[in-house]
């Protein structure tokens, strides 16, 4: 069959605790789907790790699982495209194509130490100009620099050329492709602190700066491109991979927000907002970042990005840490019962704060409790301080666009909660959107690969597709808004570790 009388595209969803595959028919129409979870790995305190292989090995049963589910053979898919959780980072041999050590995860936060050497040693700035984020163990590069100082004869390996580096979308790339191509995209490339977002390309000066030899990394390729063909024996035909982006990119690619000015934000463990700010790198000066939206034929696109790292997170401990409901969805019951007379705040800083503060020694902390505050108003609370973060990061984005936000596209698991997103559009004084699809990560990377091989149109075509389930506008007044977010900026400032009370 050509690839011209195929008509379905396949995505690949690689997140940080479980692995998807989705077959789309035609108008991108998800048909069929598989997802699979993986272990996770805590060796130390602030440690995340996740085993390379074994991601793999979910990958391969998903992309079967779908495919069975779909009634489809191999030989039925155009094109595969790749989204995954982004800086996670794997470094493997390149001949038997073993990993050398587990992936060391986004979360870990292992590299804490040295990122704040670099900043005693006045490295940041630099960092930031070229690859618009910030000295933080958040980003791949750090970690990168500890596999190869850690793993034994692996500086000696890489110069000799015996070993490859890369983001989970290349190293899923090398082995679907049985080691023929070892590349990534930009929106990856973006995240690894190596990579300058002005040019284009792997910064000879940070690499140096992080000993890392330039010949370990991938390609960078485009969004939509050719990055290499599946060997025919993994699933019966050599499937070609033409989309791969970063989950987050993808999600907003998969929200059509593909003009100047428009954001999404996805709640799901954490919560990720990203603003499209045009053909321009745009520095923040609020500490949020400036990276890569999308990169299509050979044209970067930028963002403003603002991460927070519990959303959801923070109702999986309300049910597995204070045991209050059983349930996510049940938080929603129990949040609309609460005494609308108390002002409890909870701050979520659990594994530090996120952007805008970046404070890693932050915890957790809880405010305004009374002799009547129970389990209601602490479920409230928790649905709340998803509104509260993400006004911080509107604010952000406001004034280092220069334009205020006037709509805001929402997607992930959390968005299920009709509570949450009334409160976030009653704190942000903004106009919530969720669509009808939200499997907007899937979405965005089956695009991609769809638009490379011709079966997907234009972006403007797919901004017209885009489909409205609710809209949820404020209903309370700008004053009522911007005095309950004054009590949470309070609570923020007693919650940081600069803290001195
Ligand atoms: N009805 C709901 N109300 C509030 N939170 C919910 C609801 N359903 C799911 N969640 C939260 O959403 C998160 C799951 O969203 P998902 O997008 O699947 O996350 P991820 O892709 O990061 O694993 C969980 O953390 C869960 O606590
Ligand atoms: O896998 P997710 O959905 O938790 O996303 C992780 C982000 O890409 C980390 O930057």
């Amino acid at each position: 069959m050509s690839i011209q009388d195929k008509k379905y595209l396949l995505a690949i969803d690689q997140g940080t605790t479980s692995t998807r595959a989705i077959v789309y028919g035609e108008n991108l129409i998800p048909i069929a789907s598989d997802q699979t979870e993986f272990q996770q790995f805590f060796p130390q305190d602030g440690w995340v790790e996740h085993d390379a292989n074994e991601i793999w090995q979910t990958v391969v049963t998903t992309i079967k699982g779908a495919l069975k589910k779909a009634n489809l053979a191999a030989d039925d898919i155009a094109a595969i495209g790749i989204t995954n959780q982004r800086e996670t980072i794997t470094l493997w041999d390149r001949n038997s194509g073993e990993p050398l050590h587990k992936a060391i995860v986004w979360q870990d936060r292992r590299t804490t130490d040295y990122c704040a050497e670099l900043k005693k040693a006045g490295h940041e700035e630099t960092v930031t100009a070229k690859t618009g984020l910030l000295l933080d163990p958040y980003f791949s590069g750090t970690k990168a620099k500890w596999l190869l100082d850690n793993v034994e004869g692996a500086r000696d390996r890489a110069a000799k050329g015996e070993l490859a580096i890369g983001t989970i979308d290349s190293w899923l790339i090398y082995k679907l492709t049985g080691g023929a191509s070892h590349t990534t995209d930009a929106t990856n490339a973006s995240r690894t602190l190596l990579y300058n977002i002005h040019k284009g390309e792997w910064d000879l000066d940070l690499l140096d700066l992080l000993d890392i030899p330039a010949a370990l990394l991938p390609e960078v390729r485009d969004c939509a491109a050719d990055f290499g063909q599946c060997d025919k024996d993994l699933f019966g035909a050599a499937i070609p991979i033409t989309g791969v982006a970063g989950d987050q990119h993808a999600a907003t690619i998969g929200q059509a927000c593909f003009e100047k000015g428009m954001i999404k934000s996805t709640y799901g463990t954490g919560c990720f907002a990203m603003m499209n700010v045009g053909d321009k790198p745009l520095a923040s000066s609020n500490r949020l970042l400036s990276t890569l939206c999308y990169q299509l034929d050979g044209k970067p696109t930028y963002a403003l990005e603002g991460s927070i790292y519990m959303a959801g997170a923070t109702v999986q401990w309300l049910r597995d840490g204070l045991g209050i409901i059983e349930s996510a969805a049940q938080v929603n019951d129990l949040a609309a019962k609460a005494d609308n007379t108390q002002s409890v705040y909870l701050v979520p800083g659990f594994v530090g704060l996120g952007a805008p503060y970046w404070d890693s020694d932050a915890r957790g902390a809880i405010f305004g409790l009374t002799r009547n505050s129970g389990p209601r108003e602490l479920a409230r609370a928790a649905l709340e301080s998803v509104g509260y973060q993400t006004r911080d990061l509107i604010t952000a984005m406001n004034a280092d666009f220069g334009d205020d936000v006037s709509l805001l596209r929402v997607d992930g698991g959390m968005t299920a909660s009709n509570m949450t997103m009334q409160f976030l559009a009653d704190i942000c004084q903004v106009p919530v959107d969720r669509p009808t699809n939200l499997e907007t990560t899937a979405k965005g990377a089956a695009y991609l690969a769809g638009l490379h091989v011709g079966l997907c149109p234009p972006p403007q075509d797919m901004m017209e597709k885009w489909e409205l389930d609710q809209q949820f506008t404020p209903q309370q007044s700008a004053d009522w808004a911007t005095q309950k977010y004054a009590g949470w900026q309070d609570a923020v400032a007693r919650t940081l570790s600069t803290h001195s009370g």
